[in-house]
Order: C-alpha cells, then structure tokens, then sequence
C-alpha cells in the first residue's frame, strides 16, 4: 500500500510549533508508515525544536511583512519569491498527499504551492482571531480547524470545525510531584506561582517581578520564573544581590509538564496554546494579554475564560502595580482557586488532537 506523505508548515513561535508536533505524533500513532515532513522558516525556533522531536524540517527564506512602506519592503518581496520557489520545489519532490497550515511564517507559501498543484490543504487556526495568511489561503483550503466560537467572521463558515487547539500528549502523563519540586529547587512546604510569559518570555511580567522583589521576599510564596531567553542574562544582571530566596528564575521550560504540576497558581500572557493547556489541566491563571499582537487577540483569548469565571485577568498596563498583590492573595485563598480550576476544566477540549487527525483524514478518503 502506497505510504501516507504529509507536509506539516508554519511556525515562528512555540504557539504554532507545539499544535504542530502534536498533529504529527497523533498522525505517527494513528497511520502506519506515514511519512512527515516539516516546512518551516529559517532562523526560527521551528529549525531546531522539530528537529529534536525527530521529524525532519526544510526552512524557508521568509520574513513578516514590513508594518511601514520601506525599502525593507524590496527585501520582503524577494524574500517571498524566493520562499515561493522554494515551497514549489518542496511539494514537488515530495509529493504529499495532504497539506497542513498551523500558522506562521511558512504557511503562506507552502499551502498556496500544495493548492497550486491540487493537494488537499487544511489550516489549524489556534487564535479567536485570524491572521492575513489564514484569511487569505481560506479561500483555497477544505477544512479549516479552530479553537473559538464565531470564527465565521474571518473564514468561509461550510470549511469550519471547532475542534480546539492540540496539546502536547506529555503534558497529561503523571508527574510526581516531589520530583518536580525538587527538579526546580523548590520546597514542598509552600505554595508555588509560575510565571510564563509564552514561548519567548515577556518583557512586561519580567518587569513586574523586577519592581516587586521585596513584596516576593515577604509573600511566604515561591515563585517560579520563566524569563524567556532573551531576557534571562539582563534578569539575573539586575538580580545580582538583591534575589529573594524564594524566587527561582529560569531561561526556559522544557519540561512543561512539571512546572504545571508545581504551581498552585500560573501567572501568564493569553497564547492560545498556553490558555488550552490550563483548560485541559485546570490551572488556576491570572491572564496578562500581550497588547503587542495582532487586533489585540491575547486579550480575546483571555476574555474566553474570564467570562467563564475560569482564569483573572489583569490589563498589561497594570500588571507593575497589580499583578503581585492580586496572585498572592489568590493563591491563598483555595476556595476561589478551586472554582477557577473547576471552570476551567469545562472549557477544555481534550480530544482536540485526535479529532484535528480525523478531519485530515477524512478528507483523504
Ligand atoms: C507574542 C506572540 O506572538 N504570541 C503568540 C504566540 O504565542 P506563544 O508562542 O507564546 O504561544 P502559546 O502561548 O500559544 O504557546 C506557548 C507554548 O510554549 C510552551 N512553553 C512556554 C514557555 C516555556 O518556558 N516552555 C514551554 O514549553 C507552552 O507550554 C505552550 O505550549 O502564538 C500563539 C498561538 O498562535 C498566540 O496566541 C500568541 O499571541
């Protein structure tokens, strides 16, 4: 029987990589002999982190749109060109049967060569809101698989199913929780509040923990922070001397699993990734939308908990002066911790992975 040949593209940020590998590994487990193959953009998180999940990746010449009429404009559309030249090449050589879009840079070019040359393309929208390249390759693909309600606003309403964001299988193994704690010096004797600020850490929490140290030192709390990498040397530069004890800073996560099991409360940005796995885990959150992404849609993301009284959310312009006190009464209080928990459970969709898998599929047949 001739082998199942899938070409998974986007990238950019752990928010389009994560739903990515999950769609592959549920694919790898599901179809016998499947052959995957990554597109990604050069120089982005994508190029090493799918590789070190053991599929193979090619990388684009690609770069966002410039946002003002530039001679970076000049550089943009040859670097388009080439990437187009690039993605054609790609589908040719290998043939795939079927074509995935999870958003990012890569996707435009590839998903628009797969339809070019009639192979069946689907896009895996995680946001409550649509990027250009999705609306615009919309047109083109049969299925389009979305995390929100109302998505009919940004694409054809006959192509939509709701099917929710994957998460990482790994995520939903059990975790001992000793271990974990110990994995990241922590004690067992305290409560424990997480800091992410998305895959590449976020400058306005790090600053919030900077101008709050001593009311971190005097919370009784420990507190676990993710900086993000690109902050992380300028974090422990202005540390120097004056870190709490119980503030334990840390470039990066890669085990996700345990720092979920630790935290009795996450304090994050509203990443449509990060907001499916505290659903799918119910952990209590204070939400801090980034307003630096496009039509403001970490705030969208955010409002779909906190309307359901499963998530807190404090506004990016107050989290210096709120975002502290407000977690640190929350953690202590468990009855409000618990409801949260309980409703955010409600919003999970656990099996979003596998029906995304099913819709691919289906449209092989
Ligand atoms: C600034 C920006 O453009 N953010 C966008 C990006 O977010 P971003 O890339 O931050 O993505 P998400 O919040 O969706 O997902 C982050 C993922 O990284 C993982 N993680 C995070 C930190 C860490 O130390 N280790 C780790 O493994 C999380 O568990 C999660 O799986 O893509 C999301 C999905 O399209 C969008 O909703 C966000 O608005």
């Amino acid at each position: 029987m001739k082998k199942l040949k899938v070409i998974i593209s986007g990238g950019g940020t752990g928010g389009h990589i994560f739903p990515a590998l999950s769609i592959a590994n549920e694919l790898k487990a599901r179809v016998p002999g499947v052959e995957i193959l990554f597109v990604g953009a050069l120089g982005k998180m994508e190029m090493e982190r799918v590789p070190a999940a053991g599929y193979p990746i090619v990388g684009l010449p690609v770069m966002g749109l410039p946002r003002k009429a530039s001679l970076k404009m000049f550089r943009f559309l040859w670097m388009l060109y080439q990437s187009m030249r690039k993605a054609r090449k790609v589908i040719d050589d290998f043939q795939p049967d079927v074509a995935i879009g999870v958003g990012g840079f890569a996707s435009g070019p590839v998903l628009k060569a797969a339809v070019r040359k009639g192979v069946p393309a689907i896009l895996q929208e995680q946001n409550s809101y649509a990027g250009v390249t999705n609306k615009l390759l919309s047109t083109k693909v049969r299925k389009i698989c979305v995390a929100y309600p109302n998505m009919e606003r940004y694409f054809p309403a006959q192509k939509i199913v709701l099917t929710g964001n994957p998460v990482r299988q790994n995520l939903l193994l059990p975790v001992d929780k000793a271990e974990a704690l110990k994995e990241f010096g922590l004690t067992p004797d305290k409560l424990v509040v997480l800091i992410v600020g998305g895959s590449l850490g976020a400058r306005t929490l790090n600053e919030a923990v900077i101008v709050n140290l001593e009311l971190i030192a005097q919370s009784g709390v420990q507190v676990l922070w993710q900086t993000g990498k690109i902050y992380y040397n300028e974090m422990l530069e202005r540390l120097k001397g004056i870190q709490p004890e119980n503030l334990k800073p840390v470039e990066f996560l890669s085990n996700m699993d345990f720092a979920y099991k630790v935290a009795d409360l996450v304090i994050s940005r509203a990443g449509a990734g990060t907001i499916s796995e505290l659903c799918l885990l119910g952990k209590p959150s204070v939400l801090v939308p980034s307003p630096n992404v496009a039509e403001d849609h970490q705030t969208k993301n955010a409002l779909a908990l906190v309307e359901n009284d499963a998530a807190v959310l404090v506004k990016d312009v107050d989290a210096k002066r709120e975002l502290f006190r407000e977690a640190f009464e929350l953690v202590k209080d468990t009855k409000r911790l618990a409801t949260l928990s309980a409703n955010s459970l409600k919003l999970a969709r656990p099996n979003a992975t596998s029906d995304i898998v099913n819709v691919i599929l289906n449209e092989l047949k």
